[in-house]
């Protein structure tokens, strides 16, 4: 079955490459809104379930995969800055503290244009910042790389100096919990390893 990434990220994209799976991505057109009366782990799987949702309306065949990552500190949660000075008060209030990482995930099996199964799960994460003076969070704003990321923080570039601690999968704080994932694909009897295996093994065999 072919799996759609119904993703603009490129964190998102970039692991699955990196695990040398074979995706088509159709970024979602689904507007996040409405799920703030829902606990924060119900609002990522509904804002991916949502994205994926949008993306199999207009697929004929497929396996979609929607994700949503928020960032929850003491139970409010922290979605992308809205400009630098908002995005500058995130990373102060995150200072010297602990917060969760969400990502929720959603596979829609889409068949004959209809959906045929669907299966949510989410991942958490708990981060610990360290103690954060204001220069050091003036300098990485100024980067604008918190501009598009839940947090207003990306683990993978600069703000890993300002990750003192981090409890639980990695891979869900910047985008995708690849072990979570694999789980899901259980339900089509899919290893996301034997295939990823596969398909490195056939293109080194087309390099040599
Ligand atoms: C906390 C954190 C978030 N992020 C990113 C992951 C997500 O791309 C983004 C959260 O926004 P999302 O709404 O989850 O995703 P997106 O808008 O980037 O892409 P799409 O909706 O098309 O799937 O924040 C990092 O890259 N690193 C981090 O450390």
């Amino acid at each position: 079955m072919h799996l759609i990434l119904a993703s603009a990220s490129p964190r998102r994209r970039q692991l699955l490459t990196d695990l040398h799976l074979s995706f088509t991505i159709v970024p979602s057109n689904f507007v996040e809104a409405g799920v703030d009366h829902l606990p924060p782990r119900e609002q990522a799987i509904a804002l991916a379930e949502g994205k994926a949702n949008e993306v199999a309306r207009r697929t004929g065949e497929g396996l979609i995969l929607g994700a949503d990552t928020i960032v929850v500190h003491e139970g409010t949660v922290l979605g992308k800055p809205r400009d630098a000075d908002d995005a500058f008060r995130t990373l102060r209030r995150l200072s010297g503290q602990s917060h969760q990482v969400i990502t929720g995930l959603a596979l829609i099996e889409v068949h004959d244009g209809q959906p045929v199964a669907t299966v949510t799960g989410a991942e958490t994460t708990m981060v610990t910042f360290r103690q954060l003076d204001e220069a050091d969070i003036a300098a990485y704003v100024a980067t604008g790389d918190p501009l598009d990321k839940a947090g207003a923080y990306g683990i993978q570039g600069l703000a890993a100096l300002l990750v003192e601690r981090i409890d639980g999968d990695y891979f869900n704080v910047v985008g995708l919990p690849l072990v979570a994932l694999d789980r899901l694909m259980r339900r089509w009897q899919i290893s996301l390893l034997q295939q990823g295996a596969a398909r490195e093994q056939s293109q080194r065999a087309t390099l040599t």
